[in-house]
């Protein structure tokens, strides 16, 4: 049984905080361009990051110029498709992979195998492709299969289960690799590492955290390395709050 969430310490000054988006700052919508930016994230994720000593960080399976697009003004790293891609204080997007990709073929080919299922949803990304079967659900076996065949037509290219998703993303990235990297760097280097995330694709970068003495906080349902929860985006909020009046 794994901690409750009122066990949680309040962050302390110096951690570094690494923040995933979908599931973790915004409720699952039904589809990628449907969140809703809750109203006073902008303002707490502004303050904690001047409160940390901008060791603050995005850390999402979107790309950088999504992101961007739904947090315009944060100050501080991102990090995108799945680490895939780097910016630092809203700076030019690096690319962190060395993988040659022609993206566009990926996303015809995506777009072809499943033209006979318009409720699936083609997400051509910079750097993969994913493919979301929530608007109905009994279509999961069709993406798998999909996507397990592009998958052996990209060796380059590497399997990321989602939410209600499956995505391609290149090999050797990974969000444990976007961590490692900005801890590697101010200022979050030697600050105690925090990262709070809901998906498959978060568990590895909270083992990370872990391993370098911080935590991970798991919000929501489901089997998770970290040795924290949180319910959903509304109680980490609220938990940020708590730390930002009590301790920050
Ligand atoms: O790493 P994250 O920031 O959590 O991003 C992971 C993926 O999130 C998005 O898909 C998920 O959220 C959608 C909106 O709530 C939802 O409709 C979908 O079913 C989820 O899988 C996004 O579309 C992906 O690109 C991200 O990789």
């Amino acid at each position: 049984m794994q901690p409750l969430a009122q066990n949680l310490p309040p962050l302390s000054a110096n951690a570094a905080l690494f923040l995933d988006f979908d599931g973790c700052l915004v409720e699952i919508a039904p589809r990628p361009d449907a969140v809703v930016v809750p109203p006073g994230l902008p303002q707490r994720l502004a303050r904690l990051h001047e409160r940390l000593g901008g060791a603050v960080a995005l850390v999402s399976g979107r790309d950088i110029a999504d992101l961007r697009s739904w947090l315009p003004d944060f100050p501080g790293a991102m990090a995108g498709s799945h680490g895939a891609e780097l910016s630092l204080d809203g700076r030019l997007i690096e690319t962190t992979h060395g993988v040659d990709l022609d993206v566009a073929s990926l996303h015809r080919a995506a777009a072809r195998a499943v033209a006979d299922s318009p409720a699936i949803l083609v997400e051509r990304k910079p750097h993969g492709v994913a493919l979301h079967y929530r608007a109905d659900p009994s279509l999961r076996t069709v993406v798998e299969e999909v996507m397990q065949h592009l998958a052996d037509a990209h060796p380059d290219m590497v399997l990321q289960p989602a939410k209600m998703a499956v995505e391609l993303r290149p090999a050797g990235t990974g969000k444990d690799g976007a961590l490692d990297r900005l801890m590697a760097i101010p200022p979050f280097a030697g600050r105690v590492p925090v990262y709070a995330g809901d998906d498959l694709t978060d568990e590895v970068a909270m083992a990370h955290a872990q391993a370098r003495g911080g935590h991970g906080i798991k919000i929501g349902e489901g089997e998770t390395v970290a040795h924290y929860r949180l319910s959903d985006p509304a109680a980490l909020a609220r938990w940020l709050d708590d730390t930002l009046a009590e301790v920050l």
